[in-house]
C-alpha cells in the first residue's frame, strides 16, 4: 500500500509523540504486517518504509515496502548487505542527512533525495534476529536522539504485533487442523452420524448416512418429517424418536429403517449429548452381517442333502411347539409323524450311494411339496424323517401321508432309473385338544408306532394317540 500523503511532515518531537500515540493502538489490531508498516510510514510522514522478516524455514527475507517513494526488494537486500551495517553489532543505525545518496543511485532521484532515516533490528524473545525495519524521511529535521527513540518504539510495537500475530496464527492453524480432521472423520467414517432438531430438521447427515440410505440432507429437509421416510409405521417412528434421549443407554438399539429404494436395513443406534446440548445419533449398518448370521443360523439347522431341517432343527421345533406354544397344542391338538424309508439299504446296494442320495433328496423335497398349514419337516438322520402338523388330528395327518405315498408311487424318483421306487413306513402320534406331553415322550411313542408299521409289513402307517390305536395299510404297488 502506498503512502499518498507525502506532504504530511512531522517536524517536532511533540508532533512525533502525538503521531505515535495515535498510531500505536491500531498496530496490534492490524490485520497484516503490511498495514503496520503503512501505519507507521503514514503517521510519521516517512517517504519510504520497509520491514524485512527472516523466514526461518525458507532461509530468506520476507520484504514489505511502503511509502510514497517505495524502493525495490533488491534495494532492501543491498542495504542490508552493506559492509558497514554488517560489520558492527548494531541494533539501530540512524542517518540525520544524506541517507538517500548513501544507498541509492542518482537515477533514482526520489530515493536519492531522502535525508534522515532509521534502520532497526527486530529481535525474537530469545534475542535472535527476527528481521529489520527502515523508515526514511525527505527532510533532515529529526535528530539522532529522536530517531533512536523512534526506532525503539517502532521495534517494540512491531515485536508485540508479531508475538500476538504468531500466537493467533498458531491457534488458527491448530483450529483449522482440528476442524479438518473432524470434517474428514465426519465425512468418511464408516459409521452413521446424524442429528435432527426438535422441529424435525436434519442438521447433520454424514457421508455414510447418504451412502447407506441414498438420501442427501437437502432432500430430507424437503419433507415435513424426514424420519417418516425411514420408518413409515407411525408407532415404530414414535418409538425411534423416543429412543433419542439425552441419557443414552449402555446398549445400542436395533432398528430396521428403509432406504431410498425401499430396502429394509438392520442398524444399531446410540446417541451422545454434545457440549452444546444437541444430540448426535451414532449408528452402524449391520444388514450384511445380520443376513450372514441368519444364513449361517439357517445352515446350522438345515439338512444339506434334503434341504429339510436337520435333526437339531426339527427337534428344536418340536420343543418350541410343545413348550412355548403349548397353549395352542392344548387348544387345537397336533400330530407328529415319523417316516422311515423301506429297504433303503437295497437301493444303495443296487444303484450305489450317490443314487441313494438323489432318492433321499427327492423324498425330502416331495415331503415338503404340498404342506399342511404350519407343517414343519426335518431329517432325523439316515433315511428317517419327522413331520409336525400343528392343529392336525390323526385323520388329517393320515390323509396327508397317504396322498404323499401316492405321489411317490407315481413319481420317477431318480431320472433314468425307471425301476427305482421308494416306499416308506410311518408312525403317527396325535395329541387331542387338552392333551400335553414332553417331546421325549412324543418321540418315544411315534417311534414305537413306526416300529409297528415296519413290523407289520412296511409301506404303511400306524397311528397311536388320539383315537384308539389302529393300523392303516396302504398298498403302493
Ligand atoms: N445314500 C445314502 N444312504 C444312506 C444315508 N444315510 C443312511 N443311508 C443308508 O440307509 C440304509 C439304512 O439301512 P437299514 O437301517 O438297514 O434300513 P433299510 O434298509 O431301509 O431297511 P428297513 O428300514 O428295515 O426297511 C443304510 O444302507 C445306510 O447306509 C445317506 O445319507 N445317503
Amino acid at each position: 500500500m502506498k503512502n499518498d500523503n507525502a506532504e504530511h511532515h512531522i517536524q517536532t518531537p511533540d508532533s512525533i509523540l502525538n503521531a505515535l500515540a495515535g498510531v500505536l493502538p491500531v498496530i496490534l489490531e492490524s490485520a497484516s504486517l503490511e498495514q503496520v508498516i503503512d501505519a507507521f510510514t503514514h503517521a510519521l510522514g516517512a517517504s519510504l518504509g520497509w520491514v524485512a522478516l527472516i523466514e526461518q524455514e525458507a532461509q530468506s527475507l520476507n520484504v514489505l515496502v511502503s511509502g510514497c517513494c517505495p524502493c525495490q526488494e533488491q534495494d532492501v537486500y543491498q542495504m542490508l548487505a552493506d559492509q558497514r551495517l554488517q560489520a558492527c553489532g548494531w541494533n539501530t543505525v540512524v542517518w540525520e542527512s544524506g541517507v538517500g545518496k548513501h544507498f541509492f543511485s542518482r537515477s533514482e532521484s526520489n530515493l536519492c533525495a531522502l535525508e534522515s532515516a532509521v534502520l532497526g533490528k527486530l529481535r525474537h524473545q530469545n534475542g535472535d534476529v527476527a528481521g529489520y525495519f527502515f523508515l526514511a524521511f525527505p527532510h533532515q529535521s529529526y535528530s539522532q536522539k529522536v530517531l533512536r527513540n523512534l526506532a525503539a518504539i517502532i521495534s517494540g510495537a512491531i515485536k508485540e504485533y508479531l508475538i500476538k500475530h504468531s500466537v493467533n496464527s498458531l491457534l488458527l492453524n491448530e483450529t483449522q487442523k482440528i476442524v479438518s480432521q473432524y470434517t474428514t472423520l465426519f465425512s468418511n467414517a464408516p459409521i452413521l452420524i446424524n442429528s435432527f432438531s426438535a422441529d424435525n430438521r436434519c442438521i447433520l447427515w454424514n457421508g455414510e448416512c447418504q451412502r447407506l440410505f441414498g438420501w442427501s440432507r437437502d432432500e430430507l429437509n424437503r419433507f415435513p418429517d424426514p424420519l417418516a421416510l425411514f420408518y413409515p409405521d407411525l408407532t415404530v417412528r414414535e418409538r425411534v424418536r423416543a429412543s433419542v434421549t439425552t441419557v443414552p443407554g449402555d446398549k445400542m438399539q436395533e432398528w430396521y429403517p428403509i432406504d431410498k429404494n425401499g430396502r429394509v436395513l438392520t442398524t444399531l443406534w446410540s446417541n451422545i449429548l454434545l457440549p452444546d446440548h444437541s444430540i448426535l445419533n451414532i449408528g452402524v449398518d449391520i444388514t450384511a452381517r445380520k443376513r450372514e448370521e441368519q444364513r449361517l443360523a439357517r445352515k446350522a439347522i438345515t439338512d444339506e442333502l434334503t434341504q429339510c431341517l436337520n435333526r437339531a432343527g426339527i427337534l428344536a421345533q418340536l420343543n418350541e411347539i410343545l413348550l412355548r406354544n403349548s397353549h395352542l397344542v392344548i387348544q387345537n391338538g397336533m400330530s407328529v409323524v415319523m417316516f422311515d424309508l423301506d429297504y433303503f439299504k437295497s437301493i444303495n446296494d443296487r444303484w450305489g450311494h450317490s443314487v441313494g442320495d438323489i432318492a433321499l433328496s427327492f423324498f425330502g423335497r416331495e415331503l415338503q411339496a404340498h404342506p399342511l398349514p404350519g407343517m414343519v419337516t426335518g431329517r432325523l438322520g439316515g433315511e428317517e424323517f419327522l413331520a409336525i402338523f400343528p392343529a392336525a388330528d390323526s385323520q388329517q395327518a393320515w390323509r396327508f401321508i397317504e396322498q404323499f405315498r401316492q405321489r411317490l408311487a407315481n413319481s420317477q424318483v431318480v431320472p433314468g432309473y425307471h425301476d427305482l421306487r421308494i416306499s416308506f413306513s410311518a408312525g403317527i402320534l396325535s395329541l387331542r385338544s387338552g392333551e400335553v406331553m414332553p417331546a421325549s415322550e412324543v418321540l418315544k411313542q411315534v417311534d414305537e408306532a413306526l416300529y409297528g408299521a415296519k413290523r407289520n409289513g412296511r409301506g404303511m402307517s400306524v397311528i397311536v394317540g388320539g383315537s384308539p390305536q389302529w393300523i392303516a395299510k396302504t398298498s403302493i404297488n
